[in-house]
């Protein structure tokens, strides 16, 4: 069978280049286009020149249409409003849709779930294997411990990250919640600043830290009296969202429409 055809959107992002660099290097998958958004200086320019390299003959392009209609998959970790388009695009080309772009909004996630009737989507807030043990890991001791436990989710990002709470922060919030057999929109505490009053009992709080270049840093923190828990992961290498990114899209290809996660590409679904 011949190799997938993907492209990669937010080309000269941060995760795009990693994305890029993946997927040329990979002999599972060809890139076939590079998308960046109108505007952008790398429009124009050869893809390999562009990242500082010899020239590969891949054009970057704002012509999403044409770029994903030649393509079997879309590897985007781009803005929620070019996402949601972006969608709209895969689905129109029976394409997989990997999406990592996080910051989605109610309106978004419905407009993602429109799109996935007509094609694969796999969406998650972090594509690393780490990470997805660690939500399975914070369900089940959320789930073992009792509400005496307070839990708080402490996330640390790069300076240039504009969400907060990380999608990566909410996936495990969720997973907590979860555990406790309710819905995280019922137990999240955001933030706190001011007189905040005592913590509510049973309430999952988020924590979010913003500086220099850290890559992604997760604490999920189990109070107990007198003793406490710590589930951490620490990403020191983007590589390895691409590495799952570019697994979720080889792995889409023979899937029906509809909405996964990186827990059904790694075969962790409990
Ligand atoms: N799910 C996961 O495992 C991970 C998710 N992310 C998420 O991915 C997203 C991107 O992160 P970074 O690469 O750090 O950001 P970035 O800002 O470096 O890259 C985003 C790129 O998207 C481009 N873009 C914006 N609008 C566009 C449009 N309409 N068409 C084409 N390109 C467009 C920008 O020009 C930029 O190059 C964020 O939401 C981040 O939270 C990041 C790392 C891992
Ligand atoms: O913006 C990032 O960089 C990251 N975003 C994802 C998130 O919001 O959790 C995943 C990872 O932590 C890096």
């Amino acid at each position: 069978m011949e190799q997938p055809g993907i492209v990669v959107t937010g080309v000269s992002g941060r995760m795009g280049q990693m994305l890029a660099r993946l997927v040329l290097g990979s002999d599972q998958a060809r890139l076939v286009g590079a998308v960046e958004r109108t505007g952008s200086d790398w429009i124009g320019k050869d893809l390999g020149q562009a990242m500082g390299g010899a020239a590969n003959g891949v054009i970057v392009t704002d012509d999403a249409v044409s770029a994903i209609a030649q393509a079997q998959a879309i590897i985007d970790f781009t803005t929620p409003a070019a996402t949601v388009g972006f969608a709209e695009l895969a689905a129109q080309a029976r394409a997989v849709h990997v999406i990592g772009t996080t910051g989605l909004s109610e309106d978004d996630l419905a407009a993602i779930s429109r799109a996935a009737r007509h094609a694969p989507i796999v969406r998650a807030g972090n594509m690393s294997l780490g990470v997805n043990l660690l939500v399975g890991l914070t369900r089940k001791v959320a789930a073992t411990l009792g509400e005496d436990w307070d839990i708080e989710i402490v996330e640390a990002h790069h300076r240039h990250k504009v969400d907060a709470p990380s999608g990566t922060a909410l996936m495990l919030g969720e997973a907590a919640a979860q555990g406790r057999n309710d819905a995280l929109e019922n137990l999240r505490t955001p933030a706190r600043d001011g007189i905040t009053g005592p913590r509510a009992e049973g309430s999952i709080g988020f924590a979010a830290i913003r500086g220099g270049d850290v890559v992604g840093e997760h604490d999920v923190i189990f109070c107990g009296q007198g003793e406490r828990i710590v589930l951490r992961h620490l990403a020191s290498d983007r590589a390895i969202f691409a590495r799952g990114a570019l697994r979720a899209a080889l792995w889409g290809q023979d899937k029906g429409p509809g909405e996964y996660d990186m827990m059904d590409v790694l075969g962790l679904t409990s």
